[in-house]
């Protein structure tokens, strides 16, 4: 039975549907160090943000298959090292939307009305109204960083609240900002107009300390940043300081650049400044939410089937994989196949998508062929989710063409790839929905389903040379299943493939090249 371990608190509905398939460990106290001990052991790991799924985390787990964040962010989590080693990374993009667009606007508003303050000083005995008179939103500008998921949500909220909308965000349509009725701005107008800004962005180099000192100078000495989306995105020490110089009025804050947060400049502010530590999604709902996304993720993986949200292989979604299985089969058998024939180290794979599958999104069936054919060298290693990365790393060069005319069957695929042994070329198609024909070798057509013991001769066809090669393999005591000759003119150059049985012994390749005619000959296993 596979096993997971849970290194986070998890909600429990996760855990049960983790338990239906795997043995399930939680430990949610282990040291970097711990966790790489332990990390070998396991099929997969499932966390939070709690857990750093570092290089190393990644290089120990030589069983790990899929790592699952319950969650959106995965800057908790080496992905690039993942891919590199073939481990499927998937979170929940969707389960705490909610969760963290309600806790970015209860942050605006409690650092509007000062409530933490006021709920502290009365607990404490005080009746002081004076010192905790706020601000209203109303008709207020919030310029939203990032209208994805969760800054979509704040817009609505907010625009039911009257608050005027800007935001920002480089990569969204303009009509969906529309749709919002939110106005898609600049950077620098957004700074200058909003009387509160909130992030909902991901960190990357491009927006880390994306509000930095000389950020703070441009916004208005009455604006709030509300941050719950990444630590990182503000410098923490630029912020104190706009805070203390009065440039800006105030910032709520639930993530921060070194998690769990012990020590701040921020700590030493008062009511302008508002943290909660992490608290985005930790709602009841989207902890279930979560927890059942990924784990029915991490289930079906190690049950062999599809994630519906791999992080490291974008366009290889459930739906695609379930359409393209039997394509993707197809691609994976050819390129195997082509693989064997133009020999180790090849330089260049073309793949050529013909009559309905020209259709088709390319970048699966690509990714298929790749896997097909690298391994004959990586064996087990190479998966879905490295075979780009591995075919670029050894220098593979990858062509895609169409040609969507070519109707001989409803769609059919050849590749040829450029290797020692000259350039090759394979073509296959699908009988019905899903079983797979090798339809053409190098020029010559045929028509045999792959199968795990093939012997393949190219040979000059000529009376006797079957007979001779059935006579040789019954010596052998190999069964053959079905024999395939193709060739285009009558005595020319032909191809003969044999489907057989068994696996053929050692030595019988050399017996096979010194018959009479025979060219070349190779065994070859699908
Ligand atoms: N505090 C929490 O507990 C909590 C909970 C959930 C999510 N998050 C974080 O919130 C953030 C947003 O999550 P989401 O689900 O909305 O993501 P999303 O991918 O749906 O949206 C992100 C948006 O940011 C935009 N964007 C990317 N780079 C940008 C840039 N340089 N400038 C402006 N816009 C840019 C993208 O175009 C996209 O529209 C993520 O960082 C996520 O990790 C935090
Ligand atoms: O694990 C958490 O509670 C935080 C999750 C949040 O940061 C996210 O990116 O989804």
């Amino acid at each position: 039975m596979p096993k997971v371990i849970v290194t986070d608190p998890i909600d429990q509905a996760g855990i049960d549907i983790l338990s239906q398939v795997a043995q399930v460990e939680v430990q949610t106290q282990l040291t970097p160090e711990q966790l790489i001990a332990a990390i070998p052991n396991y099929d997969a790991i499932m966390v939070r943000s709690g857990t750093r799924v570092t290089r190393e985390v990644i290089e120990a787990g030589t069983r790990l298959k899929i790592i699952g964040r319950a969650g959106v962010g995965v800057d908790n989590i080496d992905v690039p090292a993942a891919t590199k080693a073939g481990i499927l990374v998937v979170n929940s993009p969707e389960g705490n939307t909610i969760a963290a667009a309600e806790h970015a606007i209860a942050l605006m508003m409690a650092l509007s009305r000062h409530i933490p303050d006021a709920n502290a000083s009365l607990k404490s005995g005080l009746w002081k109204r004076q010192e905790f008179v706020g601000v209203e939103v109303y008709k207020k500008t919030l310029g939203i960083v990032g209208l994805g998921r969760i800054g979509s949500h704040v817009a609505q909220i907010a625009k039911a609240m009257g608050m005027k909308l800007l935001a920002f965000d480089p990569y969204l349509a303009m009509e969906r900002a529309e749709q919002l009725g939110v106005r898609l701005v600049d950077f620098k107008t957004l700074v200058q107009e909003s009387d509160y800004i909130t992030l909902h962005i991901p960190k990357t180099p491009e927006t880390t300390h994306l509000f930095n000192a000389e950020t703070f100078s441009l916004m208005k000495p009455t604006a709030r940043l509300i941050n719950c989306a990444r630590g990182g995105l503000i410098d923490e020490q630029a912020l104190y300081e706009a805070i203390v110089s009065g440039q800006i009025a105030g910032a709520a804050l639930d993530v921060f650049a070194s998690e769990p947060l012990e020590e701040s400049p921020l700590f030493t502010l008062g009511k302008e400044v508002l943290l909660t530590p992490h608290l985005g999604a930790s709602t009841e709902e989207a902890q279930v939410n979560v927890a059942i996304d990924v784990a029915e993720q991490i289930r079906d993986v190690l049950l062999g089937l599809p994630a519906r949200s791999a992080v490291n292989i974008p366009g290889l979604q459930a739906e695609v994989l379930q359409n393209l299985k039997p394509y993707l089969d197809l691609a994976e058998t050819l390129g195997n196949l082509v693989g064997q024939l133009a020999g180790d180290r090849v330089s260049q794979l073309e793949i050529r998508l013909q009559g309905d599958l020209a259709e088709k999104d390319g970048q699966p069936i690509i990714v298929a062929a790749l896997k097909g054919l690298l391994t004959l060298a990586l064996r087990e290693r190479v998966n879905y989710v490295n075979a780009s990365i591995e075919a670029k790393e050894r220098g593979i060069r990858v062509v895609e063409t169409r040609d969507p005319a070519l109707k001989d069957y409803s769609g059919s695929l050849m590749l040829t790839a450029h290797g020692p042994n000259g350039i090759r070329s394979v073509s296959g198609a699908l009988i019905g929905e899903r079983e797979v024909r090798v339809t053409q070798i190098d020029e010559f057509p045929i028509n045999v389903p792959p199968s795990a013991n093939m012997l393949m001769t190219l040979h000059r066809d000529m009376p006797g040379i079957i007979g001779r090669i059935g006579t040789l393999l019954g010596a052998y005591n190999v069964n053959i299943a079905s024999m395939q000759v193709g060739r285009k003119l009558i005595r020319g150059e032909a191809v003969m493939v044999l489907s057989l049985d068994d696996p053929l012994p050692d030595g019988i390749i050399e017996e096979v090249l010194k018959q009479p005619g025979i060219r070349d000959a190779f065994v070859v296993n699908l």
